[in-house]
């Protein structure tokens, strides 16, 4: 086969088809579908996947790929099939998926470097004169000493040597230094008499070492003898050791766990497990639902069905939101699995990153525990995936591709032939809805473990606060219920539902707000810098001193940003030590986990956050949950408002009394009988799916109608109205009798960085009623999208409205 079909990386649709290029005789062994090339386009040349290998080609006079830039595969069968999906699905471009699919690194700059796993004279005679006693050359060198590629192919395939990317800067690959012998064991022995009778430290050291078998890292050598360096540089110059560079992996998340044994299950964890059990042994493709209450033992059910796995030989995805993604998540997988888990998420750095990922790609690993785009971790054996929270809108990406985790992850289960177990306490009413249909098996857990009742909630309506007098944003009760646990030693979460709040700045005379300059919103001012910040385009500015409209003085910021809870709190509660966890304080590297572990460790008695201290926190102490502005997002223009205040209440009552102390819920709001409030109060998760289907059902959204939304953008108001008019009329023509047409209207953000944005939304039930349109409305605009500054999009199943 020597015609190479390649997806190359321009992402415009006259492009997204496959290339086919020649492949030349000297790249016939290394052309493989998974990597990728060089290959001449126009007058350029760019990079390309090769994804396919045939005879035929219906072109002749094919030009030749230039050259490969991978000496393996990076994407397996699967993914390749698998972004020819993800590209149907969401109508992205298959470069796109097949990107989103890889660790940034293959999009970055990088060098190339080739690390040597053999001794050098294994190899011939041309690559030691680029070697040279070095275990790490660039891989430029080899270039230069014109090797084949044939011939690096083929040292890669038997394992004498490793081609590692290197991102340009600062993300390298990490090493250590490494001690061995530089002598054998009988001629060390009969050359130790060189070294003097004093010099014990270099005598120890060296015994020490004929004793090990494999190379060993220098600081534990130096700490497990207690010698200086002295020494060792003495060994090194007498030529009895030699000191050699070895690759490292960092390690975000630290030391070695205490390892763990699995529990013995509850009677109700049991019937849950068991039908996911047969499904595992059978090597059946099932979705599950698993619903269960907070605290009532889900993650001990995905250890134990991931341990069934493992055991077959087979490998898991582990699914789980970005903010939930705590240390303490991490240390649930690693201390069962110990070194078989990676674990993916966005605050690792490129390399690391890049790290995890090659522990998967070479099978050193087992389990992935990871945000999102963990979805596309390179296992080949798939036994389970598991997606933790599924209800979580961040399961769904934003950008292009805008594929969803869960269905890509029933793809891959389906190809796979291995379960999928998406778990939750406050499902989507889709995947519930889908579950009473039987498409989802479900599985409930109705009880806490140890039969610990659900805290108590108590609802609290502020209107009534005020009618007292009390003009505080703490009710009294909170007050009460806050001070009684402070003395008795245990803490409380305190959560600010900051959607839809923020601290304003406003006039008091004549009621100017600040606007961002760029967007249609108010700026956000941040006390510790006193500035004001555009949350949506990051634009800052001083804080006026005076009205900018009228001059007046009195302006002030208003609203409840956390940092005002936090300040309000100091004043109420003067002997209580609090920690705020806020966009603010988190955004530093490894401050999130600090921040945790000193609450962990009764630092403080009260944790104040914004929504990310909702999730997966699992704290003895804490027996009391108090929630600021439970309806902050009731009222957003958001059909999923409800449903997303319901799972919010849910969740962060659930960090109460998750062990011996019971806990109790204190809920602040200005719509008590609002159903929302209500049902979460008395956990009735069934009441409040039966209540928000038929509003659904009335409306027409999900899960009875599909959604697609149409958004699109321009600098210019009246060319972005004009474009919107026109993609209303090419749809109104094209969509299929029973999709609904809704739009075009402005969006409810009308300007973000100087752009107007106006959307269609299309509600439908067959998709056959809105592809071929769709695929239409982007061939149609390209030009313009390439040409002028217009830009649209298709998003299906959106989360985002604004
Ligand atoms: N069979 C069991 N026996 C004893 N303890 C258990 C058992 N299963 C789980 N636990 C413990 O119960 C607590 C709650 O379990 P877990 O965190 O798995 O619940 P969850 O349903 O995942 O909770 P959430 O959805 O609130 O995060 C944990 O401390 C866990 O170690
Ligand atoms: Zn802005
Ligand atoms: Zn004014």
């Amino acid at each position: 086969m020597d015609i190479a079909k390649v997806v190359v990386d321009v992402p415009v649709s006259a492009t997204d088809a496959l290339f086919d290029y020649h492949i030349p005789d000297h790249l016939k062994t290394v052309v493989k579908p998974g990597v990728r090339v060089v290959v001449p386009f126009g007058p350029r040349h760019i990079m390309g996947f090769v994804v396919d290998l045939t005879d035929d080609s219906d072109f002749d006079k094919l030009k030749p790929i230039q050259r490969v830039m991978d000496y393996e595969p990076i994407l397996t069968p699967e993914l390749l099939k698998l972004s020819k999906w993800l590209q149907h699905e969401t109508l992205c471009f298959r470069i796109s998926a097949l990107q989103a699919m890889l660790p940034a690194v293959f999009k970055a700059k990088y060098e190339k470097e080739v690390w040597l796993l053999t001794e050098e004279d294994a190899l011939p005679d041309n690559w030691q004169r680029v070697t040279q006693g070095r275990e790490v050359i660039p891989f430029q060198d080899l270039q230069d000493a014109q090797i084949p590629d044939s011939q690096i192919t083929k040292h890669i395939e038997v394992g004498d040597i490793e081609l590692k990317y290197v991102v340009k800067g600062k993300n390298r690959v990490k090493t250590d230094t490494y001690v061995k012998l530089a002598l054998s064991e009988p001629e060390t022995l009969e050359k130790l008499d060189d070294i003097s009778k004093q010099a014990k430290q270099q005598r120890q050291a060296l015994m020490w070492l004929i004793d090990q078998e494999e190379p060993v890292r220098l600081k534990q050598l130096q700490q497990t003898l207690d010698v200086t360096r002295g020494p060792i540089k003495a060994l090194e110059d007498k030529g009895f050791i030699s000191l050699v560079q070895r690759e490292i992996y960092r390690d975000p998340h630290g030391a070695e766990q205490q390892p763990s044994q699995s529990l013995p299950l509850t009677e109700q964890q049991q019937n849950v497990i068991n039908p996911i059990m047969d499904n595992i042994e059978q090597s059946k493709h099932d979705v599950f639902l698993l619903h269960g209450v907070t605290g009532s033992g889900k993650t001990e059910i995905y250890l134990q069905s991931i341990e069934k796995v493992l055991a077959k030989g087979e490998e898991a995805i582990v699914l789980v939101p970005e903010i939930a993604l705590t240390p303490q998540m991490v240390t649930r997988f690693k201390s069962r699995f110990g070194a078989d888990v990676a674990v993916l998420h966005s605050g690792l750095s490129t390399g690391e990153k890049y790290d995890e990922w090659r522990k998967i790609h070479r099978r050193e690993v087992k389990v992935v525990v990871g945000a999102r785009s963990a979805i596309f971790a390179p296992f080949d054996r798939l036994g389970i995936i598991i997606i933790d929270e599924e209800h979580e809108t961040t399961y769904k990406q934003e950008d292009y591709p805008k594929y969803h985790a869960r269905e890509v992850a029933k793809y891959r289960g389906d190809y796979h032939q291995c379960p999928v177990v998406l778990g939750s306490a406050t499902p989507t009413l889709e995947s519930y809805a889908r579950a009473q249909k039987g498409v989802y098996r479900l599985l409930e857990l109705t009880e806490r473990i140890n039969q610990q009742a659900l805290p108590d909630m108590e609802i609290v309506d502020m209107r009534k606060e005020l009618e007292k007098g009390n003009r505080t944003m703490f009710s009294d009760a909170l007050v009460d219920k806050m001070s009684e646990r402070i003395n008795r030693g245990e803490q409380v979460v305190l959560m600010l539902n900051r959607r839809g709040y923020a601290s304003f700045v406003m006039c008091r005379e004549c009621g100017e707000t600040v606007q961002c300059e760029h967007c249609d919103i108010s700026m956000t001012y941040h006390r510790t810098q006193h500035r004001l910040k555009c949350h949506y385009c990051n634009a800052e500015r001083p804080m006026p001193d005076v009205c900018p409209n009228c001059e007046s003085d009195a302006i002030r910021f208003f609203g409840t940003g956390t940092q005002k809870v936090e300040e309000a709190l100091r004043e109420q509660m003067d002997n209580a030590r609090i920690i705020r966890m806020d966009v603010d304080t988190t955004s530093r590297k490894g401050a999130h986990e600090r921040l945790l572990q000193q609450f962990a460790d009764g630092e403080a008695d009260i944790l104040l956050g914004t929504q990310m201290i909702a999730k997966g926190l699992d704290f003895e102490n804490v027996t009391l949950v108090g929630v600021i502005a439970a309806d902050a997002m009731l009222h957003l223009p958001d059909f999923r408002a409800a449903e997303k205040s319901f799972q919010l209440l849910t969740q962060v009552s659930g960090r109460a009394g998750r062990h011996e102390l019971p806990g109790e819920v204190v809920v602040q709001t200005y719509t008590p009988e609002h159903y929302t409030v209500e049902m979460a109060a008395a956990y009735d998760y069934q009441a409040f799916y039966l209540r928000e289907m038929q509003v659904r059902k009335r409306f027409g959204y999900p899960p009875y109608y599909y959604l697609v939304l149409v958004n699109l953008s321009h600098s210019h108001h009246v060319k972005a109205v004009d474009a919107s008019k026109r993609v209303a009329e090419l749809l109104a023509r094209e969509l299929g009798d029973d999709a609904q047409l809704l739009g075009p209207s402005p969006s409810p953000m009308l300007r973000i960085k100087d752009r107007y944005r106006y959307q269609c939304m299309i509600k439908y039930r067959q998709r056959d009623d809105v592809e071929s349109a769709l695929s239409q409305l982007l061939n149609q605009f390209q030009k313009e999208m390439t040409q002028d500054d217009l830009q649209l999009t298709v998003d299906f199943e959106p989360y985002y409205f604004m």
